[in-house]
Formats: structure tokens, sequence, C-alpha cells
């Protein structure tokens, strides 16, 4: 009988043959035998690994030694870890911070500097790219995660299967993985491409053709690789009768958020209701039912007898460098306002589009208060944009309807040779003056009207999606206009898909506000084009917006 037979005593001290011990040695711990034959065990010295007599095979001893997979055994050591072979000999002189088993002659570990990567069986890197975290190989593929939080699939060299990503990712299974997108679960092939247009809130692997799935009403079915279902297993937990009346009331949320904002709760906090009801000269009745209510928004909490701000509460906060409180303000006033209209906006041809920025114009107060909101959702969405536009550092960018100027200061400070030309209308000019930057000039002026400058690259950060498509194509053919050709546009906007409903209300905000429209990336380029721009990639990033690139022709 070989390792196969032994089995770990329910003290998992010692291994048992046959229901008896399979030697006299006792140990603090024991694992599992693996193939060659060895089990890992701890005894008074340290971890190693022990053979079918119970005998440690090699003098040196571990903090923590792991099962034998393909001949090689992961351990952790004073120095790090690292992978042995069976005689207890280090398989490289690679150290890492964690290392785990052998599958398919490949081995995920995390280095030193906290990076995933696979090994080869050499113990060397199996590729040059390291990435955020990288799951086992199965048939010859692997999940990895990028810094963006989005997962793909590499074959063993470490290219790419296919060029799509997702928000998570399974290993193929049968030809098919799971893989799930900002609306849900659903399987994709080989080719990355989804087998079907639902989204569900869970899905199991193909079995013989079929998938067990849990859709977002929490009832469960089975679905052919069509996605059409075969039978149902259980009713929608969640009644839709329910759901639309929470939806239809969804404006409740809206005020009851405006209101505590209004009344300066946020600021108030943390207390007792005596206390903020003192401080805000509240009626104590009253307060307390505001306060109840924003618990169940998640936006405090109490304890004991302290209301507190949850870490969602905090973006109310007033002094919060991300803070939605005029965004609250904003939504449950004027725009709530423009909403009012949509009916007609979506029926009457002769609908006037809204001229919200005029309208801002119009109210000093406004100004300050809405360019504070869209400064807050740029210092929120924009971070990592900079980088991935991969500027040569040293360009003229013309930054237009860049606002308070959030964006202009982010590119300045991650290319220090840099300048930024930033345009905007004449009163949010005079905002953005408070900030001052020698390598920023800030230009009063309107993005219909010419552009008296020439730059190497002109930046529109969710400017385009305020304006139909005429207008749209008018800004571009602007920015055309200051740029040679080889000079580079760069669009930040959130995309919406070609297929799904992903961003539709967020479009139906915009025509509401401003009679503009969210776009798909195809329609971008479309845009691109008619304004002499060769579309020349779009990126898609961890936070909302999207990038698509051009170049002028
Ligand atoms: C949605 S905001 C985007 C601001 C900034 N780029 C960002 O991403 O946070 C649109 C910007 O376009 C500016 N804008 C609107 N109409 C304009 C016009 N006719 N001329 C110049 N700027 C205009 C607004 O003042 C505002 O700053």
């Amino acid at each position: 009988m070989g390792w196969r037979g032994l089995t770990v005593a329910p003290e998992r001290t010692h291994h048992l043959l046959n229901g008896a011990p399979a030697y006299s040695a006792r140990f603090l711990e024991v694992l599992k035998f693996h193939d060659p034959g060895l089990a890992p065990a701890v005894d008074a010295a340290g971890a190693t690994h022990i053979d079918l007599s119970g005998q440690p095979v090699y003098a040196d001893r571990f903090i923590r030694t792991f099962g034998f997979y393909e001949g090689r055994a992961a351990v952790h050591s004073l120095v790090g870890c690292f992978h042995i072979l069976p005689d207890g000999s280090a398989l490289s002189c690679l150290r890492f911070a964690w290392c785990g088993n052998f599958q398919e002659a490949r081995c995920a570990v995390r280095n030193v500097e906290g990076r995933y990567l696979h090994l080869g069986v050499d113990g060397q890197p199996a590729y040059e790219k390291s990435w955020r975290y990288v799951g086992d190989y199965r048939d010859g593929v692997a999940v990895v995660q990028r810094d963006d939080g989005l997962h793909s699939h590499i074959d063993k060299s470490g290219s790419h299967v296919h060029l799509k990503w997702f928000v998570d990712l399974d290993v193929f299974h049968k030809g098919y993985a799971r893989a799930r997108d900002d609306v849900g679960w659903m399987h994709v092939d080989g080719a990355g491409l989804a087998l079907y247009e639902r989204r569900f809130a869970n899905v199991e692997p193909f079995y013989n053709g079929q998938a067990r799935v849990e859709r977002f009403d929490g009832g469960l079915e089975v679905i052919d690789e069509h996605g059409d279902t075969v039978v149902e297993l259980r009713g929608g937990r969640r009644s839709e009768f329910a759901a639309l009346s929470a939806d239809m009331v969804g404006f409740w949320r809206t005020e009851a958020i405006a209101a505590a904002v209004e009344l300066g709760i946020f600021e108030a906090l943390p207390g007792t209701t005596a206390d903020i009801a003192g401080r805000l000269g509240l009626d104590h009745g009253r307060l307390n039912a505001l306060l109840r209510a924003l618990v169940e928004l998640s936006l405090v909490e109490k304890r004991g007898t302290i209301w507190v701000r949850t870490a969602r509460g905090e973006y109310l906060a007033k002094d919060n460098p991300l803070t939605l409180a005029d965004a609250a303000g904003e939504y449950a006033g004027p725009l709530r306002k423009l909403w009012g209209s949509l009916a007609v906006a979506l029926r009457d041809t002769d609908w006037r589009t809204p001229d919200v920025f005029s309208d801002v114009a119009a109210d000093p107060l406004r100004v300050q208060s809405h360019h504070r909101m869209l400064r807050s959702y740029a210092r929120h969405d924009y971070p990592s944009v900079p980088k991935a536009m991969q500027l040569r550092g040293d360009e003229l960018v013309m930054d237009v309807g860049g606002g308070l100027g959030v964006l202009a200061e982010m590119l300045l400070d991650e290319y220090p040779k840099l300048r930024v030309i930033l345009l905007d209308r004449t009163e949010v000019i005079a905002q953005a003056r408070a900030n001052p930057n020698e390598r920023l000039q800030l230009l009063s002026g309107d993005l219909f009207e010419r552009w008296d400058v020439k730059v190497d690259v002109v930046v529109l950060a969710r400017v385009l999606h305020d304006w139909d498509d005429e207008r749209a194509a008018r800004i571009l053919a602007n920015a055309r206009k200051v740029l040679q050709v080889g000079g580079r546009v760069f669009v930040v906007e959130m995309l919406i898909p070609d297929d799904g409903a992903f961003g539709g209300l967020c479009d139906l905000h915009l025509l509401t506000a401003t009679g503009g429209r969210e776009r798909t990336a195809k329609e971008f380029e479309n845009l691109f084009r008619q304004a002499g721009f060769e579309p020349t990639a779009v990126q898609t990033l961890a936070a909302l917006p999207s990038i698509i690139e051009g170049v002028a022709r």
C-alpha cells in the first residue's frame, strides 16, 4: 500500500494505516500525504515533511510547510516563502511574500513588492509582467487582475487569450468561463464574448450544456447556452410590486438627503438627539424621525445614545474634499425640476433644450455650489486619467470646459513639464482663479466660438455629453482647428454599451438637464471621424469614465 492508504488521525498528530497508527512518532500537527509520499508535519523544532515511516526527510525546519504538488512544496521560512524539492533543497534562490502550489507546471506567487505572477517549473517567473492578483491555471489559462481591478485571461506564456476585461472572472470550465460586468454575471466563450445578453446575480459553470443561475429577484433557474430558461427551480423571492413601489418613491431619498444637508445635520454630528436638536434649533421628535430615515439610508448610525456619520454619510459633510452636499441640493432642487419635463422632452419635437449653464451663471451662489459639485465628482473619478493618457510630458494641453481645473491640476502633477490652458465660461474661470498655478493658463471662452490658441493635445472631460450630436461635432471641429496633424484629442466620458441598459437613467438625466446624451464608443468614434480625427484607442478605467482617444488627420 502506498501513501494513498494513509489518512490523518482524528488527533492530527500522526497518520493511520487501516485504522492503526502508521508509525510510532507523534507530531504537533500533520497534514495529508501527497505524491511522492510526503506529508507536512510540525514537531517541536518546526515545520518539515515526513515520509511513510514518520521520519523527517531533511534536517531543515521551516515556519510552515504545505503539501507537495508536481514534486514541489511551498514553505514559509524566516527569509520568505519558496518551494522545496522532495530532498528539502530550494527550487530556486528567489524568495516571495507568499507561494501557491504548482498546477499545470505553473505556480502563483506574490513577490515582496506585493505583485502577483506565475513561476515555471524551474522556479523562475514564467513571463515578464506582474499583476495585482493571479489565479491558478486550468486547461492552460489563468485569470489575472490588473491594477484598476479588472480581470482577463492569460495563457501559459503570459499572453492575453482575448482583450476583454471583466469586473470578476473565472477560469474556463468546458469552454466557458463565468464572468461579471457592471450589470451582473454571465458566461463567456474563449474569445471573452458573452454567450447571451441576460445578466444574473450569480451563475454556476455549465454542466452538460446547462447551468444553474440566480436571477436578481432571487429566483433560481437552469439556463441553456443561449441564456434561455430551461426550468425554473424557484420563483422570485422579492416582490416586483414592492420593488416598483420603492422605485416610485425614489424622490423620498433625494429629499431626505437634501433636507438633512440643508439643516446642517452632518455638521452637527456626533451627538445625542438632544444635542443636535439644541444645536440646530429643531423639534426633538421630528429630528428623531429624520435621523431614523438617515439610518435607513446608511448615512448615520446610533452608537449607544450618540448619532454618528457612517462612511457614506461622511460624503455629505461640507468640509469633505469629496463632498456631495452641493450635489444633494442640486439634485433635489433645480435638476429635479428639469426631470419634471421628461415626458415633454421625449414627446414634443419643439421642446426647448434647457440652458443649465446660463441658469447656473444667473445665480452667483449656484455657480459656486454647482462647480463644487462637479469638482467632487472630478476629484473622485479622474485620479487614474492622467497616467492612462500616457502623454510625452512636455506638451501644451487644452482642457476645454475644464471647470475648476481638477483634471488640469492632476495632469500638471503627473507631468511636471506639462502646460495646460483651461477654457471655460467667464464665471467659472473667475471661481477657478482661487487656485493659481504658473503652468496653468485660465481662459474665458465659449465652446462654440473660435479658440485662439495652438496646442498639442485637447482634453474634453464630460463636456460632449452635455450636447446633442450637432453641437458635440462643432466642439470637436473647434478642437481639430487648434491642433496640427498628429495632435491628440482625449474625450473622458462614461461609455454606454452597444447592447444592454447600463447608463440608461444617466442618459435621460443629461437629456433633461442639458439636452445632451451619453454615447457608445462607436458613436464617439463616428463623431471623431466627422471632425477630422482618427479614433485610436478606447481605455476602460476602474472609475466610471473611459478615455476615447483620437489623432488629428
Ligand atoms: C459637466 S461640466 C465638466 C467640467 C469638467 N471638465 C469636469 O469633467 O469636471 C461641463 C463644463 O463645460 C462648461 N461649459 C458649458 N458650456 C460652455 C460654453 N458654452 N463655453 C465654455 N464652457 C462651457 C461648464 O461651465 C462646465 O465647466
